[in-house]
């Protein structure tokens, strides 16, 4: 599978020959009889450095298709808004969620753990997937928010109206919001992660005195080359719209879309590829050096959402205490494990397809067993191998809905990690 490299560039793609006008967006006659689109993610007028927006030359324009009625599916993706019913100031942390059987996709394995804000405020809904079989006549449209999905078991073909994307648990995919997709995969069941992001789009993050090189390096996004698919028969399109699920069928592919160009596009990213910064000298920085991508708020710094991984890296700090320091935070913390082990969480129990909450202001950090092991360590090299951990890290609490709260995976003993501390012993 071909794709075109770079984050946010100005793409332009097409899967026929002479498909995709050039000179002009909208030709009275585009060729072939295709019909020109704008998708925009962006409002028109957004500044030029935020404006995003794509042009689509497809077989049949996309309104042609009748009302959408409510879709009842996806039993466990949380309808209407984040309530604070749930809410509670205790730190969470659930098993992981077990694989789906029978014939649950994407769509209906979808399983909200939380969230906050709403589609039309912004904020984020956190949801964990898992899936047995692929999706085929079945399309789902996000008009609430851009799709962050991250892998955790299981390789994926994200169909999109812009073409496809092939990601491993390791990589990442975005989905803008609004934009098409089908999820398939070879082999299932599959299970993974996914951030619904309610407010701007994810970019990179300022990298300040770094520089202009490091983290997430631009290059190595990809975004797809044109793919389309001409199938007629019935299609379910299913949509997220403020909360809820609606559902409408039109009799062919909607992924239709021989050619188009523009910079709001989908992407995957190789978490690989990211140039992990850390301390040559002594203290473990502020986590937020380890941010692959950013979802701004009006108040500079402070992010609706920061994805922020922790994957395998030198350690070398001098006189250090090496794991994530002890924690209270204005900012909320959702953890979520791909593979391996998280180097605060020696004891056991952050498991991958597990996940953790560490909401605002309530005290975290390593557990017991990873405090006393790295107070005791020898300071020489060493290099955490073999993991990968991330963040969803949100400027408001994020509230859990009821299954993260009743469904029967959150760990009822998760406080018994951090006892048995020894008490300091004050000179007499
Ligand atoms: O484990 C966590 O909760 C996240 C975290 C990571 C880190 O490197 C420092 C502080 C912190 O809270
Ligand atoms: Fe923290």
């Amino acid at each position: 599978m071909d794709y075109q490299t770079g984050l946010l560039n100005h793409f332009a793609s097409e899967a026929v020959a002479g498909a995709l006008p050039a000179g002009r967006n909208s030709p009275q006659r585009p060729a072939f009889g295709l019909y020109a689109e704008q998708f925009s993610t962006t409002a028109f007028t957004a500044p030029r450095t935020e404006n995003r927006r794509s042009w689509l030359y497809r077989m049949r324009p996309t309104t042609a298709h009748g009302r959408f009625v409510p879709f009842d599916g996806a039993p466990r993706l949380k309808r209407g808004g984040f309530d604070g019913s749930h809410t509670t100031p205790n730190r969470l942390r659930w098993d992981p969620l077990p694989m789906a059987e029978g014939d649950v996709d994407f769509i209906d394995g979808l399983v909200t753990y939380g969230g906050n804000g709403s589609p039309a405020d912004g904020g984020i809904a956190i949801h964990l997937y898992t899936a047995a079989v692929s999706m085929d006549t079945r399309a789902f449209q996000n008009s609430d928010g851009e799709m962050l999905i991250v892998p955790q078991a299981g390789d994926l073909l994200i169909v999109t109206e812009l073409g496809r994307l092939a990601i491993s648990p390791g990589c990442v995919a975005i989905v803008p919001r609004g934009m098409r997709f089908r999820v398939e995969f070879p082999e299932g069941p599959v299970r993974g992660y996914v951030c619904e992001n309610f407010g701007a789009p994810f970019r990179l993050p300022d990298l300040g005195p770094i520089g202009s090189n490091g983290l997430a390096n631009p290059r190595d996004f990809e975004a797809p080359v044109a793919w389309f698919e001409d199938r007629e028969e019935d299609f379910a399109v299913i949509q997220k719209f403020q909360g809820r699920l609606w559902q409408t069928t039109i009799d062919h592919s909607p992924f239709d879309v021989v050619a188009w160009h523009g910079n709001s596009t989908p992407c995957r990213y190789d978490l690989a590829r990211f140039n992990t910064i850390g301390t040559v000298s002594f203290d473990h920085p502020d986590p937020s050096i380890f941010t692959v991508l950013t979802s701004p708020s009006e108040t500079p710094g402070t992010a609706n959402c920061d994805f922020v991984i922790f994957p395998p890296r030198w350690m070398v700090a001098e006189d250090t205490f090496r794991p994530p320091w002890f924690h209270r935070n204005v900012m909320s913390e959702f953890m979520g494990l791909v593979h391996g082990e998280y180097d605060a969480k020696e004891g056991g129990g952050f498991m991958p397809g597990g996940a953790s909450l560490h909401n605002q202001f309530n005290g975290h950090g390593p557990d017991a067993q990873s405090t006393r092991k790295a107070m005791q360590a020898d300071l020489g090299p060493m290099k955490i191998e073999d993991t990968l951990a991330f963040m969803f890290e949100s400027r408001n609490v994020i509230h859990p809905t009821q299954f993260a709260m009743q469904g029967g995976l959150l760990q009822s003993d998760y406080d018994a990690c951090w006892t048995g501390f020894e008490k300091a012993t004050l000179p007499k």
